[in-house]
């Protein structure tokens, strides 16, 4: 055993190993995953790279133990993409390469995988059927096209609404198999995988495709992880932990929604899958395209700087126009607040009865699934807190139950105020269960349907409902952000915001962005049809009809509006304009995780190039009996704050045991919820 070798195991960064030396009995080549000794266990590991790290005399070392000889090393490209994402990021090498591994992997032993491995490598390739007639691109389409095929910049695909992104990405992607190269596109959501899986199955017959992402078996996504890695998958779609796809071929990767912050990973390693989507296609020297409607910030100030390409798309295909968005101010209404007034004011029901006399579809948009978010004791005062967060409960009528949706904690509803025993306990505001329901009893006639993540637990579901709506089954829908997004839904001539006006005040700085983005997105399904676009509209309903977000949209104006926003960030010292990490603190009390943030921030005392923000809770700040703390860094040099952090860490880590009671710390760099 003379082969010296550097091993990757699972160990968190600031434990201060991450990459181990071991002796192996064969030279195993960088990217074989193989089985090392660690204290007592055996665990699995990838040879970063061939020699040591360390000085130590080779009877120092412990030998590996066998490799995953049927399993081709993992590429250099993909090595170097998870070097930088665990650096970026500020987590270990190891804990992020094997986290990004399908976990099935780590089971199997090497006559296993040679077994599937080579089934996987018998697998015909699809029929090459006929592909199908495919529309002939727009002008604006083509322009964008031929641009692409230009730089190698960043490109962004500024489209609006239902004009043709998708046809973009698909030609892009023609391009790219054609020339023998595998294609990588990134969906914000599970939900928004069949549709676009299936437009891409159709154009591509004969093309192997796979899918990844979270709501896969174990084993299905090991198959489509491995058909991607031999490289005969050609094409891979998925939610962001696709970006870490083992991809020996690629040529082309698309983010589709590129605004979306579900390409945030909020646990764990928290990573930004648009933003290493664009890393890794800049160092594998491949186009990437990220199309949006409403760009992110970050991106459009991007832009502006020249760093990444705009690549436009104006028109609807069809030419139709946009929805005409009005917005109803409800303070003209009669006083009536509560779960009992009229969900829609008179304009708006208006609006609604003649979609149905037409036969035209309407999307109602709540985002706030349940009955009510709170249940409410008019004798006591009594209401429907979490007894394990700082949260309301909120009443689910269809199983009768009290669910907090930060904990998950559930109990059956009571019958009678558990404090003072009135039987007369009542439900306040209004969830999209109550929407539908109020719904159903004003137009009796009307086939309402809701689609949120209540509707749509069980395998299948929500495409069934999907289809529903697509099958011009369901006269209005009601529903969350879910349906406000992405669908090509093709007879929608009416959207209502039933109730935006929450997200208006948030303390989130990025809470206007976000909305603005939702409701343009909503809008977008109104009237896709060029057809039935003329008479299409979009209702909001607010109680703040003159902020300054609602005329930009009632223009489409997202460049304004963009632009409004920037000027803020840019006086307040925000992102795009500076750099940001969160250090979050976990303990059962308040204090001992301020301590350990106050501590922290005094070790940080003196470096000028990083600001720091005092600790604070966040908008929930306890969580299943764990009160949270956090705190903000901030620096306008993206460099300067990763040396940093990079610093910083380690000392944080040996502060832990001084603290007692602290449960978890972490650090979030480019956080996204605050
Ligand atoms: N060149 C074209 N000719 C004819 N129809 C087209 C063309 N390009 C796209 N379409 C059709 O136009 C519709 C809208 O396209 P698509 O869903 O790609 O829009 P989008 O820009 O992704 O919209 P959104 O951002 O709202 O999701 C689809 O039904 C699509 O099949
Ligand atoms: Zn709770």
């Amino acid at each position: 055993m003379t082969n010296r070798i550097a091993v990757a195991v699972e160990t968190p960064q600031h434990t201060g190993v991450g990459v181990l030396d071991y002796l192996a009995d064969q030279a195993w080549p960088p990217g074989t995953l193989l089985r090392v000794p660690l204290g007592r266990r055996e665990v699995p590991g990838i040879v970063w790279h061939r020699g040591g790290d360390t000085e130590l005399a080779d009877d120092a070392l412990r030998p590996a133990g066998p490799a995953l000889e049927a399993l081709p090393p993992l590429g250099e490209a993909w090595r170097r993409l998870v070097e930088f994402a665990a650096a970026y990021y500020q987590r270990g090498v190891g804990e992020l390469a094997l986290a990004v591994l399908p976990p099935e992997l780590r089971k199997l032993d090497d006559v296993q995988l040679a077994r599937r491995v080579a089934k996987l490598a018998k697998l015909a390739p699809p029929p090459a059927a006929e592909p199908p007639p495919r529309p002939e691109p727009s002008a604006e389409q083509q322009a964008a096209l031929a641009a692409l095929a230009e730089g190698t910049a960043p490109a962004l695909l500024h489209g609006v609404t239902g004009s043709g992104k998708t046809e973009v990405y698909l030609r892009a992607a023609e391009q790219a198999l054609d020339a023998g190269r595998q294609v990588l596109v990134l969906v914000p959501e599970i939900n928004l995988t069949p549709q676009l899986e299936a437009r891409f199955a159709a154009r591509f017959p004969g093309r192997r495709l796979v899918s990844l992402h979270s709501a896969l078996t174990p084993a299905q996504r090991l198959k489509n992880w491995l058909q991607a890695h031999l490289g005969t998958a050609d094409l891979v779609l998925g939610t962001r932990l696709a970006v870490f796809a083992s991809l020996p071929r690629l040529g082309l990767v698309v983010v589709d929604e590129e605004h979306d912050p579900s390409f945030k990973q909020q646990e764990g390693a928290r990573y930004s899958a648009r933003d290493l989507a664009v890393w890794r296609a800049h160092d594998a020297g491949v186009p990437v395209l990220l199309g949006s409607a409403t760009p992110s910030l970050e991106t459009w100030q991007r832009v502006q700087e020249g760093r990444y390409r705009r690549l436009a798309l104006d028109a609807r295909i069809g030419g139709g126009a946009m929805p005409r968005v009005r917005v109803f101010d409800m303070s003209r209404l009669p006083r009536q607040r509560g779960v009992d007034a009229p969900p829609l004011a008179p304009p708006v029901l208006e609006a609604l009865k003649q979609r149905l006399e037409r036969g035209e579809q309407s999307l109602l948009l709540l985002n706030r699934r349940g009955y009510a978010p709170v249940l409410h004791c008019g004798e006591c005062g009594w209401k429907s807190g979490c007894p394990h967060c700082s949260a309301w409960r909120v009443f689910h009528k269809g199983d009768r139950t009290l669910r907090c949706h930060h904990c998950g904690f559930t109990e059956r509803v009571p019958r009678a105020c558990p404090d003072c025993g009135n039987q007369d306990i009542a439900p306040i505001g209004r969830g999209t269960e109550k929407l539908a329901e109020q719904l159903a009893e004003l137009l009796p006639e009307a086939r309402v349907a809701r689609i949120d993540a209540d509707s749509t637990r069980g395998a299948g579901a929500l495409e069934q409902q999907l289809g529903a709506v697509h099958a011009g089954e369901v006269d209005v829908l009601v529903g969350t952000q879910m349906v406000a997004k992405g669908h090509d839904f093709r007879r929608i001539t009416l959207v209502v915001a039933v109730n935006p006006d929450s997200a208006l005040f948030a303390s989130d700085f990025r809470a206007p962005e976000r909305l603005f983005a939702l409701l343009m997105q909503a809008a977008g399904r109104a009237g896709r049809d060029a057809e039935q676009a003329a008479r299409s509209e979009m209702w909001i309903q607010t109680w703040n009809p003159q902020h300054a977000l609602f005329d930009a949209l009632k223009r489409h104006d997202y460049a304004a509006f963009a632009a409004s926003q920037l000027d803020e960030r840019r006086s307040a010292g925000l992102p795009p304009f500076s750099h940001l990490a969160l250090l979050r603190a976990e303990a059962k009390s308040a204090e001992v995780a301020t301590a350990f943030l106050d501590e922290a921030a005094t070790l940080a005392e003196g470096v000028e190039t990083i600001g720091l923000y005092p600790a604070v809770p966040p908008a929930v700040s306890r969580v299943a009996d764990v009160e949270r703390v956090q705190m903000l860094v901030e620096s306008t040099s993206r460099p300067a704050l990763q040396r940093f952090l990079a610093g910083w860490l380690p000392q944080l880590h040996a502060l832990r045991p001084h603290h007692k009671g602290l449960i978890r710390w972490a650090v979030d760099v480019d956080p996204l919820a605050i």
